[in-house]
């Protein structure tokens, strides 16, 4: 099914942010987080909007989003999920930021 303009941007600006080149700050957000692989298994008591890249990308081509706003909203969970979980101070939630640089930069093209 063919994607509105406005959501095969979103589509594009999603390829870029998963490229393997940004694998220093992608890697933790690319699949749903893994409480059992992380052994973080409180990680869903904490965390009522689980989203990553993966799920942006299925909820896209399904048509789950009616607009780029809407897209951008899954995005700015994943980052507020991961301040919330990690912390402002840990590694992750810097390659968090370093995500978050590159999807404004995209979305601003
Ligand atoms: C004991 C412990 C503490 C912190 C973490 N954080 C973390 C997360 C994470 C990402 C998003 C998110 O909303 C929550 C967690 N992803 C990772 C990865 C890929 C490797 C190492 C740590 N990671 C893992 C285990």
């Amino acid at each position: 099914k063919k994607l509105p303009p406005e959501l095969r941007f979103c589509e594009e600006v999603l390829m870029e942010l998963r490229k393997s080149k940004h694998f220093e700050f992608n890697g933790a957000f690319l699949q749903p987080v893994d409480p059992v692989a992380l052994n973080i298994p409180h990680y869903h008591k904490i965390i009522k909007k689980p989203m990553d890249l993966g799920t942006m990308g299925s909820k896209l081509q399904l048509g789950e989003y009616t607009s780029a706003k809407d897209f951008e909203r899954d995005f700015e969970l994943i980052v507020k999920n991961c301040k919330t979980f990690n912390g402002e101070d840990h590694i992750v939630y810097a390659q968090a930021l370093r995500l978050q640089r590159l999807f404004s930069n995209e979305m601003a093209k």
